[in-house]
């Protein structure tokens, strides 16, 4: 049986890659409307969970359940139609698109998965005020007609949350969202995940510990394949065996 609120859930998810057991009878449930973390050390499989809940590796045994569907069997664009995206692919915004461009393309692909009539010049001129909209949202109104493969780091993070917003997700997977940034970006991408997170729920990979502290309600560790820990970042961070598993817990 699910737990009431949970939206996704992973049950027995266990993941081989000939014979090593990557990811080892992972039960995960994520609140609806919460965001969750999803910590551990390098290796402890998390790369490997986030591509099994996004359907881009098939698990070897378990199951995943996204509002309340098994959806285990169904391949990536389908799941994501459900309303299940993952973001930050870098890949996933068009470098020489203008940032305005790349929301509308967006837009366009959102509007064709469910039917063909963004075709037409009026559906066209509502797809704009929206895109403006989402580019205003994520604070990228200064750069609505620069290129994408022009702005900075954490702005193409921001553009790529505006093109994943832009799907209307349900539910946005992230991984490693702060991969790669400083200190001043990262807070700006902080307050983003914050502020698209509203309505939404939010699973993500990150390493950046004070990150996690102050952004996530729920965390799960993950050691070795298995989860060891999970709960509040209080309580998870109490753990003798996260500490024993997760050096530098002291940090954030
Ligand atoms: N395609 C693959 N084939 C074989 N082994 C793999 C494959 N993908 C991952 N692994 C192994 O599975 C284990 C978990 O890897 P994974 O990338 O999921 O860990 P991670 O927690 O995301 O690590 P990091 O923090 O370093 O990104 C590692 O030992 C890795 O070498």
């Amino acid at each position: 049986m699910s737990p009431p609120d949970a939206i996704l859930e992973a049950r027995g998810l266990t993941k081989e890659f000939l014979g090593f057991v990557a990811v080892n009878n992972v039960n995960l449930s994520v609140r609806r409307g919460s965001i969750h973390a999803l910590i551990g050390p390098n290796g402890a499989g998390k790369t490997t969970v986030f591509n099994l809940l996004t359907k881009f590796l098939t698990p070897t045994r378990g199951a995943i359940v996204f509002d309340g569907v098994d959806v285990t069997a169904e391949q990536p664009a389908a799941v994501a139609r459900r309303g299940l995206v993952r973001s930050f692919q870098i890949s996933a915004t068009f470098p020489h698109l203008t940032v305005l461009e790349n929301v509308r393309v967006a837009l366009q692909r959102k509007a064709g998965l469910a039917t063909q009539f963004w075709r037409s010049d009026r559906i066209l001129g509502q797809l704009d005020d929206r895109a403006r909209e989402l580019v205003a949202a994520v604070n990228l109104e200064p750069y609505l007609h620069a290129h994408a493969v022009d702005l900075s780091y954490g702005r193409k993070r921001a553009l790529e949350i505006a093109t994943t917003l832009a799907l209307d997700p349900v539910m946005l997977l992230l991984d490693e969202p702060m991969a790669g940034m400083g200190h001043e970006e990262i807070d700006r991408v902080v307050d983003l995940i914050r502020a698209a997170a509203q309505g939404r729920t939010v699973l993500m990979v990150e390493h950046n510990l004070s990150v996690v502290s102050h952004l996530c309600d729920t965390i799960s560790v993950l050691q070795r394949g298995e989860v060891i820990a999970e709960g509040s970042y209080e309580h998870v961070s109490a753990d003798p065996r996260v500490r024993e598993a997760y050096m530098g817990m002291e940090e954030a």
